[in-house]
């Protein structure tokens, strides 16, 4: 038996009309809505996620708007910007597309955004609520993950969930989140020995190395529930993520495409954020 294939982008089309429900409700209060997004420097890859949050944001009846910056912003420049946006009413979501140039500590921008308008959820007050489990925005990946996993019942309550990569946009934090959902979680990294047998271990593995084909099928235990959060570019160009898809395929119980797995959630789960930031917005004016 070969793997149930869990579309990201299935699942994204049908959350993505909720959210759009949750905006026109909010439209019918009065508020729209609305995403910033800062765009620094040119990276075709960067412009190319920044153009898929715009054009889902106007399918999700959210207004959004994006600064294109040049890559030579100052520092000091670019925290006026999110200042003012701070201060933006009609701004219920601010997203500072990563990564930045050099010159620029993405710590200080990150710190800068207001937690009530961190609809990435990297700001630290947002990670630590999470982590203390109190309500925050979660980062969209991480949450977007754990959506997918809920959306095939797939059991997290004491099963084994294995993360490879540590990174504090998607390692660290889904990790956090399947343990708020009571799953018993193992992080694997660089550093890690003898991977494979912890891996084989994993009810649950999550892959977030960003190497092309790092993991087959040796890696897994049969009917593990595998989820492929890589993006990498083959030399062909294409789109593929960290897992040997065909081959894992066969020996997985259900297993994430690239693309069209996690990444459309990645999205969707922004989207969600942005339109609850404006209802938690409006609630604390009308209560
Ligand atoms: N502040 C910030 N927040 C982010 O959330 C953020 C960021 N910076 N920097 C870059 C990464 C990457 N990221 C993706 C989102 C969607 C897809 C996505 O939808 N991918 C499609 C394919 C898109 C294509 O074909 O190029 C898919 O997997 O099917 C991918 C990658 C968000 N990021
Ligand atoms: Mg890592």
């Amino acid at each position: 038996m070969s793997a149930e294939i869990i579309s990201g982008k299935e699942l994204a089309a049908q959350t993505r009309l909720e959210v759009k429900e949750a905006a026109e409700k909010l439209a019918a209060r009065g508020v729209i809505p609305g995403l910033a997004v800062i765009l620094v420097g040119e990276d075709p890859a960067s412009s190319s996620y920044v153009r898929g949050k715009e054009k889902a944001c106007r399918e999700a009846g959210i207004h959004s708007e994006v600064d294109r910056v040049s890559v030579q912003i100052t520092e000091q420049e670019l925290l006026k910007k999110i200042d003012k946006l701070n201060k933006n009413e009609n701004i219920h979501g601010i997203l500072v597309q990563l990564p930045l140039p050099e010159h620029i500590s993405e710590d200080k921008i990150i710190e800068t955004i207001s937690p009530d308008k961190d609809v990435d959820g990297f700001h630290p007050i947002n990670i630590g609520r999470m982590m203390i489990g109190k309500e925050s925005f979660l980062p969209c990946t991480p949450f977007g993950i754990v959506h997918m996993l809920k959306s095939k019942n797939i059991k997290l309550e004491g099963s084994h969930a294995v993360i490879i990569g540590r990174s504090n946009i998607v390692g660290k934090p889904v990790g956090q989140l399947l343990l708020n959902e009571n799953a018993t979680v193992t992080y694997c990294h660089s550093r890690t020995r003898n991977m494979k047998e912890i891996t084989r271990q994993a009810d649950i593995l999550i892959v977030a190395v960003g190497i092309e084909n790092f993991l087959d099928s040796t890696f897994i235990k049969k009917d593990a529930v595998v989820i492929d959060v890589g993006i990498n570019r083959n030399t062909e160009g294409k789109l593929v993520g960290d897992v040997n898809f065909t081959d894992v395929k066969e020996k997985a119980s259900f297993l994430t495409p690239v693309p069209g797995g996690v990444g459309p959630m990645t999205i969707t789960m922004l989207l969600y954020n942005t339109v609850n930031s404006a209802e938690k917005s409006l609630n604390r004016k009308q209560g």
